[in-house]
């Protein structure tokens, strides 16, 4: 568990204290893919780099299990990052080394001295991320997503507990995205470590995240499971967030949709109501018309959803409604 408590960050600037992150407190379980997304100045790295004290908070405490991080003297500080493994946006690859030697710089810096070893090491974690034919080339060499898989390997070499990813994805491609989100989930479920990542976009959080923190302007002003706050996001900023990644959602659909005669509707299906043929036999059997909008079916990490914007008509679309709410089908109204 990584647990901030009463937390708190400002940096001195000209004199002055310049609040970064408003006091917060907030759990990470062991395990878990949990997202941080803000806009550029909220406080995200602030937040990632306070988790292995690259920063020092202002006040409030940060435990990993037991261990308050902030109480550590430098050798412990030092022995506990370790732990901790950090991917950065603009990979940070030592541009005359090559891949195998940037993989096996943190395990001669922790004092391995076996090269044997270390090769074994290195050459395991070439196959995790898939680079076992580019242990000799250098990093000018690599395309963006292959500098990722090097910096990821280089930050599990020594079996971290913890994954920092500090916008491990901002200067990728969408297609390069998608496989390092993949890596990264794949390391996740196979090594159960925990992952930390920041990110401003919400597709990112949606394909990897269990859980998600929205900051803006250094408070934490919602979070929750990625399915909560995406298919029902309360702050403002979390619904630009994610009308960003629902294009044909985006904000300003009530005016779109007010010449259309009947009751506007937004459903939500998660899990397995995603695939029931829910809404067909409810108007069947109630007799209301509908019109589809606006939709979607995809997923949130594993969890398959659909969101379906609808013009409901008919004298049973009460009665129709509460048979969906039955099945699990989240409904809201957005203008009637
Ligand atoms: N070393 C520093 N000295 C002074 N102010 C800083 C320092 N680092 C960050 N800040 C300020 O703290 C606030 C939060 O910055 P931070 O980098 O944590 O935000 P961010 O959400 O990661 O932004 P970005 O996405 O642009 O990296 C900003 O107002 C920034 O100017």
């Amino acid at each position: 568990m990584i647990r901030f408590v009463d937390v708190h960050k400002s940096y001195r600037v000209d004199g002055k204290d310049l609040p970064a992150l408003q006091p917060f407190s907030l759990d990470i379980a062991d395990g878990e893919v949990f997202g941080i997304i803000g806009h550029s100045g909220a406080g995200k790295s602030t937040l990632i780099r306070l988790i292995n004290l690259l920063e020092r908070p202002s006040g409030g405490r940060i435990l990993i299990g037991d261990t308050d991080m902030t109480a550590l003297g430098d050798a412990e500080l030092r022995a506990q990052r370790r732990r901790i493994g950090m991917i950065f946006q603009h990979f940070n690859l030592l541009s005359s080394q090559t891949v195998t030697d940037n993989i096996a710089f943190p395990l001669r810096l922790a004092g391995e001295r076996d090269a044997a070893k270390i090769r074994a090491r290195v050459d395991e974690l070439l196959q995790r991320v898939g680079l076992t034919a580019h242990a000799n080339k250098y990093p000018s060499q690599l395309s963006g997503g292959q500098k990722q898989r090097v910096g990821i390997a280089r930050a599990l070499a020594n079996r971290p507990s913890i994954l920092l990813c500090d916008e491990a994805t901002s200067a990728l491609d969408p297609q390069t995205t998608a496989s390092v989100l993949e890596l990264l989930a794949e390391i996740n479920r196979e090594l159960k470590l925990t992952i930390v990542l920041i990110t401003h976009e919400m597709d990112v959080v949606r394909r990897v995240c269990d859980r998600v923190a929205v900051l803006d302007a250094g408070r934490i002003v919602e979070h929750g499971s990625v399915a909560d706050v995406f298919l029902h996001p309360t702050h403002p900023t979390t619904r630009r967030f994610v009308n960003e990644a629902l294009p044909e959602e985006a904000a300003g659909e009530h005016a779109l949709y007010a010449h259309i005669p009947g009751r506007i509707l937004r459903l939500s299906f998660r899990g397995e109501a995603t695939w029931t043929p829910a809404l067909g036999r409810v108007a069947r059997e109630t007799g209301v018309d509908f019109n589809i909008l606006a939709g979607r079916v995809d997923r949130i990490k594993d969890l398959p959803y659909g969101q379906l914007t609808l013009a409901m008509q008919g004298n049973g679309v009460d009665a129709a409604l509460a048979t969906l709410r039955e099945a699990g089908i989240e409904i809201e109204e957005l203008a009637r």
